[in-house]
């Protein structure tokens, strides 16, 4: 059985849909990764074969504001699931994020690229990808820029922006690949499938800016707002970004033959999926 940590977020919602039967999940009320004794608890009863570890705190301003939180959540969370894992002998997926990099790079961040979080998320996320390695059997996979059916993100804060304003500011500077949680989920299902482990990017191909996506939602949604550009400095969020964070996905397409879509394609199935 497979076991998806947070399974009431927007990817732990995705794994469950892919794995369907084959999965079990957990969340908050059941299971707080915080807790050893949790963690404990519940894997010892459950007794999974993989656990994926979907859980975590991403509100990346917030954990600015709680780095203790942030800390206890999305780093000593994942020693804990790393720790017995171990103990049971299961396998340990953990899901981390471009955040753990600062940005300066000007080419895609391969895998061992050096890590250097500018920000509380960033750096707890980091925390718990170090974790990770308490249990040697684990993949880890780092994403960025998520969107999907069940959660907040950028594509439903636009939309939902959009019903009552006719123009937005959006940063220009920050430039990603914007990646939908279900090709996310047949990643880590092809790396699975394969018996991949270590450490892998997973992303929609290709690389924009905040504002292109904003863009290009509104034009693939058939709304009529206009995006103006705006800098990251000048939006002056409590949490600082990296501005070139766009990951290299070479390793993933090389061992398991699978290559995420193009931003822009899977961002037209989403929103034609979700009704626009
Ligand atoms: N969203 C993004 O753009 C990106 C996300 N990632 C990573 O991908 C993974 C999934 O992200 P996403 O789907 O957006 O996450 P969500 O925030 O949508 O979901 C996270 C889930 O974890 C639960 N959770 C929080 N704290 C605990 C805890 N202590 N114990 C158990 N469950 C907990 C949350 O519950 P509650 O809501 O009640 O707190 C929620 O159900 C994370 O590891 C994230 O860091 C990586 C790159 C980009
Ligand atoms: C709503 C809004 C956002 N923005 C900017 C702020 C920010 O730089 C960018 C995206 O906003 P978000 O709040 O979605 O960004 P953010 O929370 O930084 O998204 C990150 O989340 C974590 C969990 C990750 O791991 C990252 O990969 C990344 O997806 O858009 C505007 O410029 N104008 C706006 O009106």
């Amino acid at each position: 059985m497979i076991l998806v940590v947070g399974n009431n977020g927007m990817l732990g919602r995705e794994l469950m849909a892919l794995f369907a039967g084959a999965a079990r999940g957990v969340d908050v009320g059941e299971i707080d990764i915080a807790d050893l004794e949790s963690v404990q608890r519940v894997l010892m009863t459950l007794k999974p074969r993989v656990v994926i570890n979907a859980a975590a705190y991403t509100d990346v301003d917030g954990c600015q504001a709680n780095t203790e939180l942030a800390m206890q959540v999305n780093g000593e969370g994942v020693a804990h699931l790393a720790m017995i894992t171990k103990e049971i002998g299961a396998t340990l997926v953990q899901v981390s994020t471009d955040y753990i990099f600062d940005g300066k790079k000007e080419t895609p961040y391969l895998e061992d690229d050096l890590a250097s979080p500018l920000n509380v998320y960033g750096e707890s996320k980091l925390a718990g990808e170090m974790n990770s390695w308490f249990n040697p059997d684990h993949l880890l996979v780092r994403t960025q820029w998520l969107y999907g059916h069940a959660g907040k993100n950028f594509v439903e804060t636009m939309l939902s922006l959009a019903q009552t304003r006719k123009e937005l500011s959006v940063v220009d500077d920050q430039i990603g690949s914007p990646t939908w949680t279900y090709d996310l989920a047949l990643g880590i299902k092809a790396l699975l499938d394969k018996g991949c482990r270590g450490t892998y990017h997973v992303a929609n191909a290709g690389a924009v800016s905040w504002n292109g996506f904003a863009q290009e939602i509104f034009r693939l949604a058939g709304l009529d707002v206009e995006v103006r550009p705006m800098t990251t400095a000048e939006l002056g969020r409590p949490a600082t970004r990296p501005l070139h964070s766009v990951l290299d996905c070479g390793k993933l397409l090389q061992d398991t033959g699978f290559q995420p879509q193009p931003w822009q394609e899977a961002l037209r199935r989403y929103l034609e999926l979700r009704g626009k």
